[in-house]
């Protein structure tokens, strides 16, 4: 069926990726994390799983045209000063190879590894094929010990296809699934979504996928809302006044990355809301793979003014102040407030 080996080979490529972030998530040293220019942090398992998801799709998919758009590139790498790190990242990756144990390889060199990072050079756009990655989604979550996720998707035409979101760190559902298992205390969800199929999750040490669904609440007052945990990444204030319009009284959920988009689409939440500080623009890898999660849970992703989210431009999305996530039945109710509490605002 259409994309089908395609959005396995992505689910293997984000499953090993999540294995490899896990590991150094648990040892994370100091000089594992480095500042990038734009100040922002980047890890060893950042490269790491970068190079291991772009390894992964050529060895699953090999008879078809590669395009990856993908968060980070290798020139501070080549540094002298990283050699050590460099060392270490593929070290990472050939351990995680070989622990899956279903390729046939020779451990790749470094020089490999900057390769099949730099391998996600391509800038998208509105033609062909294009995988968009970030292998690590809220990087400063992931440093802090709280939540990230790896996410990938598929454009084709511009339109996101399939998406696949690992979120190691989001707890379980306390759902008849996670009692039978005894899995309460446990964490780590995968998932995945494929145009006009619907979204499906998945536990990370192994669970058949379950379909889910986006919140079915209809007061908006009974609702709560996601919110980035820095708030150097979104306006709490200006969420804070939208919740009130609402009516909504319980306390902000503050959560890093995309798993914000993964429970918003099993319906933990029922909105997110993400308005960046003037001058930020949006990267296509930080909401190709959610906007699919959520849309075939039943969602909908607009900007502020109501508008899809274009994923045909390049590496960025050009947008309408910020980003709005809820269900089809609250978006009218929750545009509206968004626009009141923008006019008060401006
Ligand atoms: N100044 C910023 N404003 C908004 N988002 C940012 C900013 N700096 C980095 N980000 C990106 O925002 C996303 C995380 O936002 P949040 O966790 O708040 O939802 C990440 O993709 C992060 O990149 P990265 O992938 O490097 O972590
Ligand atoms: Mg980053
Ligand atoms: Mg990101
Ligand atoms: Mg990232």
């Amino acid at each position: 069926m259409a994309y089908e080996r395609k959005l396995a080979a992505a689910k293997k490529a984000a499953f090993l990726a999540a294995r490899l972030c896990q590991t150094v998530q648990k040892s994370l040293l100091s000089s594992d994390v480095r500042s990038k220019s734009d100040r922002t942090p980047v890890t060893i398992a950042d490269y790491g799983s970068q190079a291991l998801v772009s390894f992964v799709l050529k060895r699953e998919l090999p008879s078809e045209s590669f395009s990856l758009v993908a968060e980070e590139d290798s020139v501070d790498l080549r540094k002298d000063e990283s050699q050590e790190m460099l060392k270490r990242i593929t070290k990472l990756v050939n351990d995680s190879l070989s622990s899956d144990g279903t390729y046939n390889f020779s451990p790749l060199s470094e020089d490999d590894v900057l390769t099949a990072i730099d391998s996600g050079k391509s800038e998208g756009g509105s033609h062909g094929q294009h995988w968009v990655l970030d292998p690590i989604d809220g990087t400063k979550g992931f440093v802090r010990g709280d939540q990230y996720a790896i996410a990938l998707a598929l454009l084709d035409e511009g339109n996101v296809i399939l998406g696949v979101l690992a979120c190691p760190n989001l707890p379980l559902p306390n759902t008849g699934q996670s009692r039978q298992h005894s899995l309460q205390n446990q964490v780590g969800c995968l998932f995945s979504a494929r145009v006009g199929a619907g979204t499906y999750m998945e536990f990370l040490d192994g669970s058949s996928p379950t379909k889910v669904n986006v919140s079915t609440i209809e007061n908006p007052a009974e609702a709560s809302f996601f919110e980035s945990f820095e708030a150097a990444h979104s306006m709490h204030d200006l969420s804070g006044s939208i919740a009130k319009k609402l009516g909504v009284t319980a306390p902000p959920v503050r959560m890093d990355s995309q798993a914000k988009y993964g429970a918003l689409a099993r319906g933990d939440g029922a909105i997110y809301l993400r308005f960046p500080h003037e001058g930020y623009r949006e990267k296509i890898w930080d909401h190709a793979a959610g906007c699919i999660v959520v849309t075939e849970a039943g969602g909908v992703v607009t900007d502020a003014a109501g508008n899809p989210l274009d994923f045909s431009n390049g590496k960025h999305l050009d947008l309408e102040k910020g980003i709005i996530v809820t269900s089809k039945k609250l978006m009218p109710l929750l545009l509206n407030a968004v626009q009141e509490a923008l006019k008060e605002q401006s």
